[in-house]
């Protein structure tokens, strides 16, 4: 098993919230790990901590062999970590391929765009990449007609861009319809494994989560509390109590207990 990336003990507080507490874990090259928790588990903590947007208080994160700890998130981009965001982060009035096309010579390419000569600059490669997500038939239109599924494949297209080996996907189905989100995770799934890339993702659906994930983590109040596989973590009794135990503030993700249709088991 080749380990793309490997958390030891990160601790991040904000004040008295101790928003993640000791997690470690590590993801392998074609793996599709997932992380899961209740609002406020701390998810979002540990990404921003992985791709270099906060700093842990304590441990270390060692990504694709380098400590990128301390290291801001440009350098771990460059390193070959890609990353989808929660709120789509595409240019509207750029054309579909265009999108792709700054995205893989990144900062010139705004420029050269701004100039209207972005042309034939790498063109055939994003090509390939859209043909890969699934909008080759989509490329010459303007970015802001795109129906909202067709946006988060395109983001998944710009985040392949630098050809990365660890993709970070924080909440990639949010906003969604389910048959979409279903859709976009097969597509990611079949990727990751076609490259050898180790894929970490956050998700509050969770007949996306058990239908795709190779393995499951759970963070409830910044603590891991379980981590397994889908059947493993389905019946952990732990897990269960965080879903349906916690009142409330769960309710909306008391699927986690019943059985996925068609799902992982
Ligand atoms: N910048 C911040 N300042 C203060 N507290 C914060 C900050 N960011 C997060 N927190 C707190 O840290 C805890 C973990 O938050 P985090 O956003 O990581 O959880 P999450 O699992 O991603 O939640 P959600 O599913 O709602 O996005 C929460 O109690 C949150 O209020």
């Amino acid at each position: 098993m080749t380990v793309v990336v490997d958390v030891d003990g990160i601790h991040k507080s904000y004040g008295g919230v101790h928003a993640v507490r000791g997690v470690s874990f590590r993801l392998a090259a074609g793996e599709m790990l997932a992380l899961i928790g209740p609002n406020g588990a701390g998810k979002s903590t540990c990404f921003n901590m992985l791709h270099g947007q906060i700093k842990p208080d304590r441990g270390r994160i060692t990504i694709l062999g380098r400590d990128t700890t301390r290291l801001d998130p440009r350098r771990i981009w460059a390193l070959g970590v890609g990353r989808t965001f929660q709120i789509t982060a595409t240019f509207g009035s750029m054309t579909v391929i265009e999108n792709v096309q700054v995205a893989l010579v990144s900062a010139d390419a705004a420029l050269a765009w701004r100039l209207g000569a972005l042309g034939t600059l790498k063109r055939a490669e994003a090509e390939r990449l859209l043909a890969l997500v699934g909008l080759a038939d989509q490329a010459g239109r303007p970015c802001g007609e795109l129906a909202y599924g067709d946006l988060k494949r395109l983001e998944l297209a710009v985040a392949l861009s630098n050809d990365p080996k660890v993709l970070l996907m924080d909440e990639p189905t949010a906003g969604m319809a389910p048959a979409e989100r279903i859709d976009l995770m097969r597509l990611t799934a079949e990727i990751a494994r076609e490259r050898g890339l180790g894929v970490l993702f956050t998700e509050h659906d969770m007949d996306v989560v058990f239908e795709h994930a190779d393995r499951i983590m759970v963070l409830d109040r910044g603590n891991l509390i379980a981590e397994g596989s889908p059947t493993a973590v389905r019946h952990d009794p732990k897990v269960r109590e965080v879903y349906l135990g916690g009142g409330s503030t769960f309710a909306a993700e008391t699927e986690v207990a019943a059985p996925a249709p068609g799902g992982a088991q």
